[in-house]
């Protein structure tokens, strides 16, 4: 399966807003694949479609322990289309962040402990739920990437 060159800061499709994904046909499939493959190579927890240059409203939520979050949950990487963040806890919680698109960069951020979100699956299919800790915190970073947000702007 091919794998895609992550854009890093400076690259203007990092700071677009994402286009609604419309077509949940095999393109779609293909997309997911190749962002699938390309964060495995790049050992992230997280990815999304704009970071390997495709402006459409699509990431990856893959955490698993690690260094930063020994107690992170090892899950399924789940696909998310059309995410949507419904609502959010009034705590708020610093934690070290890198992004694939921001080499060598580690910084504290604060995010909503948990979040309500929605998103559909690649059937189209829409599904709801809470998360929390760091899977919380993979979904806000994934969701800045599809408004042009990064890191850098994220403390700015
Ligand atoms: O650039 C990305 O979106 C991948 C990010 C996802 C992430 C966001 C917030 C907090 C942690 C990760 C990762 O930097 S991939 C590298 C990584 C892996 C494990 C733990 C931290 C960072
Ligand atoms: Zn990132």
């Amino acid at each position: 399966i091919q794998t895609a060159p992550i854009a890093i800061t400076g690259d203007p499709v990092l700071y677009q807003k994402a286009a609604p994904v419309i077509a949940f046909d095999v393109a779609l499939h293909n997309l997911t694949q190749t962002l699938m493959a390309t964060m495995l190579q790049a050992r992230g927890v997280g990815i999304a479609a704009p970071q390997i240059g495709v402006s459409q409203r699509l990431f990856i939520v893959a955490s698993r322990p690690n260094e930063r979050y020994p107690d992170a949950p090892l899950m399924e990487p789940m696909v998310m289309v059309n995410p949507v963040l419904l609502s959010g806890s009034s705590e708020w919680e610093l934690g070290e962040e890198g992004c694939l698109s921001v080499p060598g960069k580690r910084l504290s951020i604060a995010r909503h402990l948990w979040i309500d979100a929605q998103w559909q699956d690649l059937q189209g299919n829409t599904h709801s739920g809470r998360l929390h800790g760091f899977v919380a915190r993979i979904f806000q970073h994934e969701l800045d990437h599809l408004d042009g947000i990064t890191l850098i702007e994220r403390i700015t």
